[in-house]
């Protein structure tokens, strides 16, 4: 692990000035900055290819960036791998559905707290975790294929939290829900940094998404092209027509002639 003494910080998570591509191709992060505070949920919003997922894989480890740093509570962690950058507090709800159908909920939950060796700790987090999701404590012995997929969700939030993480990374967790599946998923998120885990959240829905975050960075071109508290950047009309599908037809027109690059 790269982990040093660590400088004081006031933030979980900081990725400062991140270069980081795939291979041989062009850099998809482009000196991107993004700070995760305590007790925050900080949510990535842009076009399709500005680099949301790209941020979530730096942060777990799943992709070495080329420069840059990434720190965990101070602490210097830019080149660990993905079980290093778990274990230094970082966990990635992956994209997509990643439970286990074949398996129980209880099964899948327990693979979260595979690298947890003391089993007072590990009881502790299933009280946790079955509390904070009544869903999971619920179905707890059910075939996670039965679950909805709001509910599944859920229980691959509960698998995520059974390592005690200091900040969740969340990426797009409303895929393929209904609305009112994703509205329970939203509400799952502000419950979970209430009970003290801070998440950075990649949303395809970004309205709904910074009307759930504290903070939003707007990323374009591999860089956050413009950040602040998510009501701000929501009030934004410039931003809200760039970016929120909020653009009114009748200015279209007159778009084309409009510097677009500071919103
Ligand atoms: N495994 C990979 N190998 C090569 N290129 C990749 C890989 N994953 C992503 N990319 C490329 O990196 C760029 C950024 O992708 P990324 O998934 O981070 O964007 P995103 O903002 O999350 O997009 P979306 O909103 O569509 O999910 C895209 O051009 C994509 O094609």
């Amino acid at each position: 692990m790269a982990s040093d003494s660590a400088a004081p910080s006031e933030y979980l998570l900081e990725l400062d000035d991140i270069e980081a591509g795939y291979g041989r191709a062009a850099l998809v992060l482009r000196g991107l900055t993004v700070k995760v505070p305590p007790a925050t949920v900080v949510c990535l919003v842009g076009p399709n290819g500005a680099g949301k997922s790209t941020v979530l894989k730096v942060a777990s480890g799943m992709l070495t960036p080329r420069s840059g740093t990434i720190r965990v509570a101070g602490h210097d962690v830019t080149r660990n791998n993905p079980q290093q950058m778990l274990a230094a507090g970082l966990s990635h709800v992956l994209q997509g559905h990643s439970v286990f159908k074949e398996m129980t909920v209880s099964e899948n939950v327990m693979l979260g707290a595979y690298s947890v060796k003391d089993k007072a700790e590990v009881a502790g987090r299933v009280d946790f975790v079955k509390t904070l999701f009544p869903v999971v404590a619920d179905r707890w012995s059910a075939l996670a294929g039965a679950l909805s997929g709001g509910q599944q969700k859920q229980v691959e939030f509960a698998r995520s939290l059974m390592v005690s993480p200091r900040v969740v990374l969340l990426d797009e967790p409303s895929m393929g829900l209904d609305p009112k599946a994703t509205a329970t998923v939203f509400e799952q998120v502000v419950r979970m940094r209430d009970a003290g885990t801070a998440v950075l959240l990649v949303e395809q829905n970004a309205r709904r998404a910074l009307e759930t975050a504290d903070l939003g960075c707007v990323l374009d071109l591999g860089r956050v092209h413009i950040s602040g508290p998510a009501q701000d950047l929501l009030a934004d009309p410039q931003l809200a027509e760039l970016y929120l599908g909020g653009r009114p037809a009748a200015t279209t027109a007159s778009r084309s002639s409009k510097d677009t690059t500071h919103v």
